[in-house]
């Protein structure tokens, strides 16, 4: 992926928007991920998106545009679909690839070091599993590709599940 050249960090409202509608641009296509948003949950984007860009913006930037109650909405969707590690992995892999392609900086990195630890977070809460279980893959190292070779979906794996 080339990544564009005039790359800067995540300075403002507009940079959270930017970011969340390309991620979503890509989250809805993917065939791995993209019906959950699509047929299960029927996302509508215009509403959603200043949502997204509101908890953003209230972590990168210390803005207090969002209020809280994340998990719940998750929660809901994971009645309907079991949300496994693969799904959060492919999350975190086309996140990742989406920050890195727009945005290099400081807080272009807590971007994706906050959506792994709400992910890991989201994903024990949800299959109630001990705080310390890890079921997300850690972050690859930088300059380990774009992530987007990350996947697991189908039959649970050997993460999924404690012994
Ligand atoms: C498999 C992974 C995920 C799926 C399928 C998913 C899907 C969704 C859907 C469908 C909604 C909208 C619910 C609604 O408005 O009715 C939502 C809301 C949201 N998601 Fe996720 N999500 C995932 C992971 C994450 C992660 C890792 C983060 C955090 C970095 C996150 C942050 C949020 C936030 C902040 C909201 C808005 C909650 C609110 O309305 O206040 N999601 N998600």
């Amino acid at each position: 992926m080339t990544a564009p050249v005039d790359r800067h960090d995540i300075e403002d409202r507009a940079d959270c928007e930017r970011l969340v509608r390309a991620f979503y641009g890509r989250a809805l296509q993917d065939p791995i991920i993209g019906w959950i948003f699509v047929d299960v949950a029927k996302l509508d984007l215009e509403e959603h998106v200043p949502v997204i860009a509101s908890f953003w913006e209230t972590i990168l930037l210390g803005a207090q545009s969002y209020s809280g109650g994340a998990f719940h909405p998750h929660a809901a969707l994971h009645a309907k679909v079991e949300l496994r590690a693969g799904h959060f992995d492919r999350w975190l892999a086309l996140w990742t690839a989406t920050v890195d392609e727009l945005f290099v900086g400081e807080r272009a990195e807590q971007a994706k070091s906050h959506a792994h630890r709400v992910a890991r977070a989201f994903h024990r809460r949800l299959n109630g599993l001990p705080p310390d279980f890890l079921s997300i893959r850690p972050r690859p190292a930088d300059g380990e590709g774009d992530g987007l070779t990350v996947t697991r979906h189908g039959p649970p794996s050997v993460l999924d599940l404690p012994e």
